[in-house]
């Protein structure tokens, strides 16, 4: 695409640069023209829609190697490897009419089942022997390795049935042979021991009822004056509530996740995971997931024409090909146009992706009924900012828009004709992507800490991790009412996922008539008002007019300050803004000279009580007028040397961030960061941001070298801080409570840790509601851990 874009001539560039959305028709034309006479376009239009030049077609023979590797690492019981092999082989065997490849896909099922089998992977192996039989019903070893695996989950009646099957389809003597052995034996057992019965393996391949649909409409669309529309409430909201359930127009998974999660469902992919049947780009969960996204096979068979057959006349931007290739379901698989051939979806970025998604589901539902008129892109009705953007991002996606348009009338050869309307409402498109597509986000354990803890159980010389998950975003999707929640830094609903749809919950009491607010990444507590607004407008192109930056907040106040050098002064000293305060009802705050904005003054009433302290310090010794500048303390106007409080507290703070890569061998650096958290501590606030990171550095170092008295007394006073910064029931609390907990049952403290955890499980309720477990699902095991019952495998 850079050549694409440099090929650009300077003048067109600046058009297109400097034009506005009202502009697009003609610069869009433009663009089109020249590059209908670039050949340098043609040939990366050939190389991303040839299907000669693919390279994720499927391959028989790269099939038959990776299989001969993985057979190979199984007879060195390499099976690790040998899965790894079984599961590429599955990738790039073609699934078609030519029995061969029918067999061998059916082999490489059953050869990556044995291989799950010796790894203990039951209910995988299981699975994928269902899979060869589904291809090759009369495949005795599929039905042998089904009842043998069936014999380790002592299911015998049932492993004697399936190894009869084996046993009549079995053609040769030496074959019968075995599997007459296995079957005796088996008996034996069965007589002997006690049937246990096999769950339903294939679980994963059924269907996932979203339970909890909320009952009533209880939020609307409202404009509001400030922010555009946005949603409000209808009624009085209690906490926790489930406001709203939808899934997604589109979604697509993040490129760095695409070897790792399903991508459809965007769960983390099982040892057994399916590809698609057309191309080798995607992978799923389960055959379910695999065909909501394909749809059905058939149709993607079908040959692609040649880039050059309709390519003739990209000025005119219409086709007139014969065979239209309309879609056989009224369900929309979203994957279904991008393969089969051409490998342009794998190349191009995701959110341009997402955009085809959204022209080819509008496309085929015109196909579907019937209409052959202009396609003029889905009308989606959302915000894009499109005049706010940079000139190179302008120059970008019309080229993307331009390269979209031509790959989906590759895909479709429809006879409907394009108009060059449908281009600008193309990059209209990719830019309401951009502000209004919500990240997928799931939440990933990063040590395994969990299973360890519980599992170690009171062992604390061990040493435990402590439970540490972040939120991983995995996938990108469209929500068409979902895009219409605006932002608040304070949000008063938190959002999440099951599966592809999105959930939003109330998390405190909302009044009727009150604006409903989820948040787009920036929260007060976590960052502070500037770094706020920055990453709003740099990535949403909004300046934030929440309540939380419209009003003086006391964690933006305190969050990354110094403290003052007097003792027993509460007053914060800020790094680099000042605080001027004209009037009573206003602040201003400028940030290195620029100006930031104008804040009111908050209700010091309403303000947690150590948070008043802060708060009586400012406002309320009458006659004091908050005029502040960096350096200068905020209560009794003390001064300090900020570039020097700055350099000595990064210095101290990087010796304790040396902890994070600590394991037992590096037990001597815990002296050191702890006399730098001495040193930070005469630094900074009490209630900095920076004092609660040391704190938790700490915590889990103590935690690695089996020291869980002091990890604990580190992880309360980070959840001390924490308290402070943000709402005391916020959902950052509960992940640091849960730590604790992790600590607690180390020590052997089951009554602590159980307090600890239904505090945390209350905060959690509140965000979750009935779907904490299926969200967290460490939570179970933990919360069995603390009442003292046994984990059990999971
Ligand atoms: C996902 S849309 C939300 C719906 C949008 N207000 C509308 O009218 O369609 C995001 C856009 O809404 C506006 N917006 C959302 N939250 C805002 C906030 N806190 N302050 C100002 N504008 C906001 C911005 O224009 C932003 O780019």
């Amino acid at each position: 695409m850079e050549r694409l874009k440099s090929a650009v001539p300077a003048e067109l560039r600046r058009a297109v640069g400097e034009g506005s959305a009202a502009d697009l028709q003609a610069t869009t034309s433009r663009l089109l023209a020249f590059f209908d006479s670039l050949p340098l376009f043609h040939e990366v239009m050939r190389e991303l829609t040839d299907p000669e030049l693919a390279l994720c077609r499927k391959d028989k023979e790269r099939a038959v190697e990776l299989k001969g590797q993985g057979n190979a690492c199984f007879s060195r019981r390499e099976f690790g490897e040998a899965l790894r092999f079984y599961s590429q082989a599955l990738r790039h065997v073609p699934i078609n009419s030519d029995g061969m490849d029918v067999n061998l896909a059916s082999a490489i099922y059953v050869n990556r089942a044995s291989t799950m089998h010796k790894l203990g992977l039951f209910k995988e192996s299981l699975r994928d022997c269902d899979r060869a039989i589904t291809i090759s019903p009369n495949y005795s070893k599929a039905w042998y390795r089904k009842g043998m695996v069936k014999a380790s989950l002592k299911n015998y009646s049932s492993a004697i049935h399936d190894l009869n099957s084996a046993l009549r389809m079995e053609v040769t003597s030496l074959g019968k042979g075995n599997i007459e052995r296995e079957l005796n034996s088996i008996l034996q057992k069965h007589e002997n021991f006690d049937e246990v019965e096999t769950s339903n393996c294939d679980s994963k391949d059924a269907d996932l009822p979203l339970e909890g649909q909320p009952h009533k409409v209880i939020i609307e669309s409202v404009s509001t004056p400030d922010k555009g529309r946005g949603m409000a409430s209808t009624d009085d909201i209690p906490p926790a509530s489930l406001i709203h359930v939808e899934d997604p127009l589109a979604a697509i998974i993040m490129k760095c996740f695409r070897e790792t999660h399903c991508h459809f469902c965007f769960s983390e992919a099982p040892a057994d995971v399916v590809f698609c049947p057309s191309c080798t780009i995607p992978i799923y969960c389960s055959k379910r997931c695999q065909e909501q996204a394909v749809g059905d096979i058939s149709c993607n068979q079908d040959s692609h024409l040649e880039y050059n057959d309709h390519a003739k006349s990209l000025a005119k931007l219409s086709i007139t090909s014969t065979s239209c290739k309309s879609p056989s379901s009224k369900l929309f698989a979203e994957h279904r146009h991008e393969c089969g051939g051409a490998h342009w979806a794998a190349v191009l970025p995701a959110d341009i992706v997402l955009a085809g998604r959204i022209m080819a589901r509008d496309i085929e539902k015109r196909m579907l009924s019937g209409k052959s008129v202009a396609i003029s892109g889905p009308n989606l009705d959302l915000v894009h900012h499109y005049d706010q953007q940079s000139p190179a991002n302008k120059l970008e996606s019309q080229i993307y828009a331009i390269v979209l348009l031509l790959c989906l009338q590759n895909h479709y050869r429809s006879d409907l004709l394009w108009t060059e309307d449908s281009l600008s409402q193309l990059v209209l498109l990719i830019f309401q992507i951009k502000i209004n597509s919500i990240a997928i986000v799931r939440m990933e354990s990063i040590d395994g800490g969990p299973e360890l803890t519980v599992h170690r159980g009171v062992s604390s010389g061990e040493g435990a991790n402590m439970c540490s998950l972040e939120q991983v975003r995995v996938a990108q999707a469209i929500y068409v009412s979902g895009s219409l929640f605006n932002h608040s830094c304070r949000p008063n609903v938190h959002a999440y996922f099951l599966s592809r749809a999105l959930i939003v919950r109330s998390t405190e009491f909302i009044k009727s008539g009150s604006p409903v607010e989820i948040s787009y990444g920036p929260q007060a507590g976590e960052m502070h008002l500037p770094e706020r607004q920055k990453s709003l407008q740099e990535n949403y192109y909004f300046s934030c007019q929440c309540s939380s930056c419209s009003e003086l907040n006391l964690s933006d106040l305190v969050m990354n300050s110094f403290c003052c050098p007097q003792s027993n002064c509460l007053g914060a000293i800020s790094e680099a803004a000042s605080y001027y305060m004209p009037n009573e009802n206003f602040v201003h705050v400028s940030l290195g000279g620029s100006y930031v904005c104008k804040l009111s003054l908050p209700d010091v009433s309403k303000v947690g009580k150590d948070m008043e302290k802060v708060a009586r310090t400012l406002f309320g010794n009458s006659g004091v007028s908050l005029n502040i500048d960096p350096g200068c303390c905020m209560n009794c106007r003390s001064q300090i040397d900020v570039p020097s409080a700055v350099a000595t507290s990064q210095k101290e703070a990087s010796k304790i961030d040396r902890l994070k890569e600590i394991t037992l061998l590096h037990k001597a650096l815990i002296p050191e960061a702890l006399q730098s958290l001495k040193q930070l501590k005469k630094l900074r606030h009490p209630y900095s941001k920076a004092l609660a990171q040391a704190e938790d550095t700490i915590a889990e170092a103590f935690a690695k070298v089996g020291d869980q008295e002091q990890a604990q007394k580190h992880c309360e006073a980070s959840i001390q801080i924490l308290e402070k910064l943000y709402q005391p029931k916020h959902i950052a609390i509960a992940h640091e409570l849960i730590k604790l907990v992790s600590i607690l049952l180390s020590m052997g403290d089951r009554a602590s840790a159980a307090a600890a955890f239904a505090r945390a499980e209350a905060i959690f309720s509140l965000y979750y509601g009935s779907h904490m477990e299926k969200i967290l699902a460490y939570l179970g095991a933990l919360n069995r851990a603390v009442r003292g019952e046994s984990t059990g495998a999971c």
